[in-house]
C-alpha cells in the first residue's frame, strides 16, 4: 500500500540570477512501512524535495503538482491543518541537531513538546513518556539526563534526542536529512542501527536522505536516485547494488571506495541552466545522439524498477 504519493512536484526558486528548478517533475511513491533511500549528489534537489512534503520552504518556491498523503493533497491544505499533520503524522530527522534543538530548554522538555502540542497531554504526563522515548533511544539514565540542555549532550547523544522528538507521536512517515553527518563513524552506525529498530517496530516508513551508499544498504528496502532536480532511478536496494540501470548509478556505485572510487567525470549541471535532452548526457559515456537532443522520460525496466534512460526505452 502507498503512504504517500508524490506527482508532477515542482519545487522553483525564483531568484535574482534566475528560476532555480530544484525539483522538476518528480513523481515518487512511499509505501507503508518502507525505508526508501534518497541519493544523489550534493545540490541535486534532495533537501527541497523533503522540505517540500512537509511545506516548509521560503516564500519565494512556486511548488506545484500533488502530494497525497492519507487521502490528503498536502499542497492544498491549509496551514493549520499541515501544522497538525507536522511532527504527528510526518516527522523529521534532519542534520545537526545542535542548530534544531533549542539551547535554553532542557532535552526533556523539548521531547515532551509533541506529546503535550499533539497528543493534548499534561507536562508531568508529557515528561514521563518523554523519558521513556528517551529510554527507547538508549539514552543512559534519561530521567536524568532529560534534565540537561542540549550543549550538555555529545553529537551522538543529541542525534537520539532529535530522533525520540521525531518519533514521540508514531508518526505514519519520518523524513530523515543526513541523520548521520558530521558524527563519528562508529556513532553513525550505532544511530543507523537505533533507527531502523526503532522505526520498523513502530510500523512506519522512513525516507532518509543519504550520501553514503552504505547506509543505503544497510537501512533501505528501496532506493531512488536524484539528478539535478529529476528521479533518475527507483529501485530494490539489492537489485540497485547489484545491477544499477542508469549509467549515472553505474558511476556512483563505481565511486564507491569498495569498487575502487573511480570519480563521475564532470560537474553536475546547474539547475538554472540545464542542459537540453538527457541532463546527464554531457557526462554519460553512453550517450548517443538522441541523448543530446530529446528528454527520456522514465521507463518501466523490470521489477518494479524504473530508469529515466534511452537505453531502456
Ligand atoms: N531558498 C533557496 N533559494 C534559492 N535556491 C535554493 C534555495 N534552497 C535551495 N536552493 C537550491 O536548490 C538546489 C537543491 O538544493 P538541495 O538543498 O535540495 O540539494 P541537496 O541535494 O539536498 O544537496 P546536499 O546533498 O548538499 O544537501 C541547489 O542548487 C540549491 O542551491
Ligand atoms: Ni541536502
Amino acid at each position: 500500500m502507498t503512504l504517500l504519493s508524490i506527482r508532477n512536484l515542482k519545487s522553483y526558486f525564483v531568484t535574482r540570477d534566475g528560476v532555480v528548478k530544484a525539483v522538476n517533475q518528480v513523481s515518487l511513491d512511499i509505501f507503508e512501512n518502507e525505508t526508501l533511500g534518497l541519493v544523489g549528489e550534493s545540490g541535486c534537489g534532495k533537501t527541497v524535495l523533503a522540505l517540500s512534503i512537509l511545506r516548509l520552504l521560503s516564500e519565494n518556491t512556486v511548488v506545484e503538482g500533488k502530494i497525497s498523503f492519507k487521502g490528503n493533497d498536502l499542497l492544498r491544505l491549509n496551514e493549520e491543518e499541515m501544522r497538525d499533520i507536522r511532527g504527528k503524522e510526518i516527522a523529521q530527522i534532519f542534520q545537526n541537531p545542535l542548530s534544531s534543538l533549542n539551547p535554553v530548554l532542557t532535552i526533556g522538555l523539548q521531547v515532551s513538546e509533541p506529546f503535550m502540542l499533539h497528543r493534548g497531554m499534561k507536562l508531568a504526563d508529557a515528561w514521563q513518556s518523554a523519558i521513556s522515548m528517551l529510554r527507547a533511544a538508549k539514552i543512559p539514565s534519561p530521567a536524568e539526563r532529560g534534565k540537561e540542555y542540549p550543549h550538555q549532550f555529545s553529537g551522538g547523544m543529541r542525534q537520539r534526542a532529535m530522533i525520540s522528538m521525531g518519533l514521540a507521536c508514531n508518526p505514519a512517515l519520518i523524513l530523515a536529512d543526513e541523520p548521520t553527518k558530521g558524527l563519528d563513524v562508529t556513532i553513525q552506525s550505532q544511530i543507523i542501527e537505533l533507527m531502523r529498530e526503532l522505526v520498523k517496530d513502530r510500523g512506519a516508513s522512513m525516507l532518509i536522505i543519504t550520501h553514503d551508499l552504505a547506509v543505503a544498504a544497510e537501512l533501505c528496502d528501496r532506493i531512488a536516485v536524484m539528478y539535478s532536480g529529476e528521479i533518475v532511478e527507483v529501485s530494490e536496494i539489492k537489485d540497485f547494488l547489484s545491477n544499477p540501470g542508469h549509467p549515472y548509478c553505474r558511476g556512483l556505485l563505481r565511486s564507491l571506495p569498495l569498487n575502487g572510487m573511480e570519480p563521475i567525470p564532470g560537474n553536475s549541471p546547474s539547475l538554472i541552466d540545464v542542459p537540453e535532452g538527457c541532463r546527464f548526457h554531457p557526462r554519460c559515456e553512453y550517450a548517443m545522439e538522441r541523448c543530446r537532443n530529446e528528454h527520456p522520460e522514465i521507463y518501466e525496466v523490470e521489477n518494479g524498477r524504473k530508469t529515466r534512460c534511452f537505453l531502456y526505452a
